[in-house]
């Protein structure tokens, strides 16, 4: 999905308005979206308060308080301004929420106490310039109370505060889940930013598509589940692949073991796994009886699994000494298959650069900013991953993956590709490990690098959102367990592009123009 500045989504918007759809039928568009996912990220039901600004994006917040109000969750509206300052559609949505029996709290007091979830629905893309005046006390207070009460905070649009002006001192909302409208928002993706943003949904609304973006894409499920297609009935192991896993040393016998999980787990037809001789006993007895371990040191094993690997991925554990680098030597000069470079690889290629030229098979490589870092051989900051990332992909045909909040997935002639998924919970060691298993498992199937890449880091995300939906806390998601969870992921992105569709078809019968006239009061 298209990533693009403020400006290019007004013109998008005016484009649509010219197709006959109103900015009302947008605005129900988006509000409904939103709603919908705002069911499916926090399950059962909750008690909502609704911060709802004067423009368009307080109309938004309206409507997605209606629809969580029909859906028998409690919702509560607070005005940021009295009502004589409300923009004409804002004003007519919330003449639909009271006539329906919605809650208006009153003016001053936002009832911070007793909810679960707040929708910032305060301002959108039409802020201009910094936080002002009430509003910016009314922002403050918001951040506070969610630092104390704990409540989830769910962004419309945008983090109000946040514009393409903005930095990561800007007084803005803090937000645990930003659904963002019709295209991805070229600021809401700035990592310098993503402590505001959380995590991003795009909640498309424009039946045409825009062609062309600003060279940036946002990784969407409904797009993503194109490139992992069903399996036909009639198939056999070996149609997904021999993945071929190097690492593992004294100290680090879970890594390897870890990515080979992975790898079974979004569909490899057969793992072996190669350690080094001193903990190969341990690595065996603790890996999955699916998956086949054996010690490096034997030179005929290695040969024979090198020669008929559909990938390789090296670099869990391996260590850094003389046999690590012989090993890394002998896969650049031996390996005809399409490679995965993880950790102590990188460390090997950033001290030995002149081996990754000699790369002659597709590669793929996953730094974190710190291995970056040392591949670049300078510190790279937040502001500058792009600019890194495409001076490093100039130099080498190679998919790179530069981890982060805002993970991006870059080759040399291509577009930015920036994934929209995964939690702070992702922070604890064994994550990486587990994004190398299903980047490999995915390309052992067939599936292109570049492809495979971008589908990889947004199953990795997507498998700890769901754990983090089912525990409602970060703390402590295991990284076997978000293998674990990589079946959930895999469904959701099957389960978006049917909504997708279900969504372009629901806007072509053009049933979305007005409200609902069911009139239902919002349960107490
Ligand atoms: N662009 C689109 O295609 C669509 C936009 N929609 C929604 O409409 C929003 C844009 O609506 P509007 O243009 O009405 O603008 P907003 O609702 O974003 O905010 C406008 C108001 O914010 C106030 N404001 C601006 N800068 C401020 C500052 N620095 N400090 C304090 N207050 C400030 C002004 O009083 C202004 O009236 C989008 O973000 C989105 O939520 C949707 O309804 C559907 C379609
Ligand atoms: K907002």
């Amino acid at each position: 999905m298209i990533i693009l500045s403020t400006s290019a989504i007004r013109r998008s918007e005016e484009k649509e308005m010219a197709r006959g759809i109103s900015d009302e039928e947008l605005m129900e568009r988006a509000g409904r979206g939103c709603a919908e996912r705002i069911l499916e990220a926090f399950p059962g039901k909750k008690r909502v308060l609704a911060l709802v600004g004067r423009g368009n994006n307080g109309g938004d917040g309206l409507v997605i308080a209606r629809c969580l109000a029909l859906a028998g969750w409690d919702a509560t509206v607070y005005l940021s301004t009295e009502r004589e300052g409300l923009g004409a559609l804002c004003a007519k949505k919330l003449g639909e929420w009271e006539r329906q029996g919605g809650q208006v709290a009153p003016f001053g007091s936002p009832p911070w106490a007793e909810v679960d979830l707040v929708l910032d629905a305060l301002l959108g893309i039409g802020m201009k310039g910094e936080l002002r005046g009430e509003m910016a006390q009314l922002v403050s207070s918001l951040n506070d109370e969610r630092a104390r009460r704990f409540f989830r905070t769910v962004a419309v649009d945008t983090p109000s505060g946040l514009w393409a002006g903005a930095n990561a001192a800007s007084a803005a909302v803090v937000a645990d889940l930003t659904l963002t409208v019709g295209y991805g928002k070229d600021f809401l993706f700035r990592e310098a930013l993503s402590r505001f943003v959380g995590r991003i949904e795009i909640v498309p609304i424009f039946s045409g598509r825009e062609e062309c973006g600003g060279g940036a894409e946002a990784i969407v499920p409904e797009e993503v589940a194109r490139w992992l297609p069903r399996r036909s009935a009639h198939c056999h192991k070996n149609q997904f692949g021999r993945v071929l896993l190097l690492g593992g040393s004294r100290g680090f016998t879970g890594a390897p073991a870890m990515a080979a999980s992975a790898a079974h787990r979004v569909g490899a037809g057969l793992v072996t796994l190669g350690v080094r001789e001193e903990v190969y006993p341990v690595v065996a007895a603790h890996s999955r009886l699916e998956t086949m371990v054996f010690p490096i040191s034997d030179e005929s094993l290695l040969a024979s699994n090198l020669s008929r690997a559909t990938v390789v991925a090296i670099g869990p554990g391996l260590g850094l000494d003389r046999a690590a680098e012989d090993l890394l030597a002998l896969l650049v000069e031996e390996n005809r298959s399409p490679a995965v470079f993880d950790a102590d690889a990188l460390t090997l290629f950033a001290r030995n650069p002149g081996l990754l030229d000699r790369l002659r098979f597709p590669a793929v490589l996953t730094p974190h900013p710190g291995e970056m870092s040392r591949l670049l051989g300078r510190k790279i900051r937040d502001e500058e991953r792009e600019e890194a990332a495409r001076e490093f992909v100039e130099r080498t045909p190679a998919t790179l993956v530069l981890k982060g909040t805002r993970t991006l997935v870059v080759r040399k002639g291509e577009s930015f590709w920036y994934n929209t998924t995964g939690n702070p919970g992702l922070a604890a060691g064994g994550s990486g490990d587990i994004l190398l298993g299903i980047l490999a498992g995915l390309i052992g199937q067939g599936i292109p690098p570049w492809e495979a890449a971008k589908l990889g880091v947004w199953l990795h995300g997507r498998a700890a959102d769901l754990l983090l939906q089912a525990r409602e806390v970060e703390e402590g998601i295991l990284a076997t367990e978000v293998v674990e969870s990589l079946a959930g992921a895999i469904r959701s992105f099957r389960a978006a592009a049917c909504r997708a569709l279900r969504e372009r078809e629901e806007w072509s019968a053009g049933n979305l123009a007005v409200a609902p006239t069911t009139s239902r009061a919002p349960s107490p």
